[in-house]
């Protein structure tokens, strides 16, 4: 039996993985990175780039389908399934081959091609030592561990029944080409970026939930106009049991009162945390009873444990910027431990890429946080692109008018959000962003009746020398 020795053991060689090796490496330590395949990361391989790429693909069919608004007539458009995915894949496998170099850039012996679990007895954490088994029996002793194990598609029994018919995010994108009917079961993130996407590339999309909320949305203004804007796309089901059966070479689906039947199904019924199989029963830890520890957010600590959760593995926020950010505070702290760092927290910011775009600034607003609307269906630069619907609402606190978070379902959101959750971090108020300079014609724009609203409801004095009212044309 081989056995391996370090300071800081990090499993899994994804987004978080990788930060924590690197900044832990960066703060002295002697470092493995344990993961079965160094395939690339999840966001490369099979999340945020290849979706963006048939995100683009429908896109640009989209934006030929409407330019008769504008008088320019392109003729019937159409849309070329197995170009399409050839598109995807080799600019796909670029963005692959980029985070592939990081495996390479690694210190020689870093790299442990193999599975991880913590060990029953010989798992047990004692001097500062924790040990971990490999499934290739190899033993690896480290002072502390970080688990970035990411998290994987849920498949529902009856649709794990369907074998290859029943899609994933993980085999979507190595279709050769597009179904000509899809049945989406989720409307998350995933199910309404693919289930849009895919629509306007010609496919027939029905999107079955079984809640009655898209996206999560929290705002009912925000998600009644996402609600609208995506059933103009494609057949919505919510509120409803999809049950799965196979009908000869399609897929039938039935719910409480109906069927169709379709060529392929994509389930995106949520990602849960990559734990099972890690062992982490026989660590001490505490386990809920998804068998998830509780992992202090702002050390990335479970417990008292030289033991760190980082990425999707901790199900928290389950996005790349902060898979990146969790892994780098869970490596410092690693080799910290047991004097481990806080690290202040980013404020939480979501874009689900459907178009418009999605987004969520913030924790929940409660009752006394002060609302400011932006209707952009009228919205001067949103009309005169021919992009002009959906809102955005931004919250702010009392008694500075100090914004707090933001829901957005508008043209250029994923843009106006980042202007708005730079502006929260730097503890900016609505009068702060009034008194910037703000171009014309622009989406921007549309913001500042939303902040004067806001202004209104603390209420606040505008500055003396300011268009109390909106130019016209905005
Ligand atoms: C379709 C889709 C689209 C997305 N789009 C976006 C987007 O636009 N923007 C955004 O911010 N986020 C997006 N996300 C989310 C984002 O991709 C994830 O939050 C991020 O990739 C998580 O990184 P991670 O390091 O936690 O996990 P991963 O990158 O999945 O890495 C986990 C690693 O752990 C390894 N592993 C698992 N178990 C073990 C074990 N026992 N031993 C050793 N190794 C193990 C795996 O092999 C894997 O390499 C998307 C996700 C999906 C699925
Ligand atoms: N742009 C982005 O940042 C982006 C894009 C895609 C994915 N992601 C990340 O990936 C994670 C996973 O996304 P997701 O969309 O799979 O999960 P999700 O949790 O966001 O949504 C899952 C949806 O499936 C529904 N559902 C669950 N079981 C069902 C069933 N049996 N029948 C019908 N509906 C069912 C749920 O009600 C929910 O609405 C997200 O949390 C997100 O953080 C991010």
């Amino acid at each position: 039996m081989t056995s391996l020795t370090c300071d800081v053991a990090v499993i899994g060689a994804g987004t978080a993985g990788l930060a924590a090796e690197r900044n832990a490496r960066k703060h002295g330590a002697r470092t493995l990175l344990i993961d079965p395949e160094f395939a690339g990361t999840t966001c490369a391989t099979v999340g945020c780039m290849p979706s963006k790429l048939l995100i683009a693909a429908a896109r640009a069919a989209h934006q030929a389908r409407e330019s008769d608004l504008f008088g320019i007539r392109t003729g019937p458009v159409e849309v070329d399934g197995p170009a399409v995915m050839a598109r995807l894949r080799r600019e796909r496998d670029r963005f692959v081959s980029a985070t592939r170099k990081d495996f390479d850039a690694l210190p020689e012996g870093t790299r442990i091609r193999a599975r991880a679990r913590f060990d029953g007895l010989a798992g047990r954490l004692s001097g500062g030592q924790a040990r971990l088994i490999l499934d290739d029996e190899r033993v690896v002793t480290a002072r502390a561990v970080v688990i970035a194990t990411g998290s994987a598609p849920m498949v529902p029994g009856p649709f794990a029944a369907l074998g290859d018919l029943a899609l994933t995010n993980e085999t979507l994108f190595d279709l050769p080409d597009l179904p000509r009917s899809l049945a989406v079961i989720g409307g998350g993130a995933i199910g309404l970026e693919l289930a849009q996407a895919l629509a306007r590339l010609g496919v027939s999309v029905t999107l079955f939930d079984s809640g009655t909320r898209l996206g999560g949305v929290r705002c009912d203004r925000i998600h009644a106009t996402l609600k609208k804007a995506m059933a103009e796309e494609m057949t919505l089901r919510l509120g409803v049991t999809p049950e799965p059966s196979k009908d000869g070479r399609a897929e039938r689906i039935a719910w409480e009162d109906g069927e169709a039947t379709f060529d392929r199904v994509l389930v995106a019924a949520g990602r849960p945390p990559n734990v099972a199989g890690l062992g982490l029963e026989t660590t001490g830890l505490r386990l809920d009873d998804h068998g998830m520890p509780e992992v202090d957010p702002r050390t990335m600590q479970c417990g008292d444990a030289p033991i760190f959760m980082a990425g999707d593995a901790n199900g928290a926020r389950p996005v790349l910027h902060e898979a990146s950010a969790e892994g780098a505070i869970a490596g410092r702290n690693a080799v910290a431990w047991p004097a481990v760092v806080p690290s202040r927290r980013k404020t939480p910011f979501t874009i689900t890429f459907t178009d418009p775009p999605l987004v969520s600034i913030g924790e929940d607003p409660d009752d006394s946080a002060a609302i400011g609307s932006a209707d952009y269906g009228n919205q001067g630069r949103a009309r005169v692109e021919g992009r002009n619907r959906g809102l955005a609402r931004l919250y702010a606190a009392a008694p500075d008018g100090r914004l707090i978070g933001a829901d957005l379902f508008c043209p250029g959101a994923d843009h106006l959000g980042h202007l708005l959750v730079w502006a929260m971090e730097a503890g900016q108020t609505a009068t702060d962003l009034l008194t910037r300079p703000t171009y014309h014609p622009t989406l921007e724009e549309g913001l500042r009746g939303a902040l004067r609203q806001i202004c209104r409801a603390v209420p606040l004095e505008l500055p003396g020398d300011s268009d109390p009212g909106q130019p016209p044309g905005l």
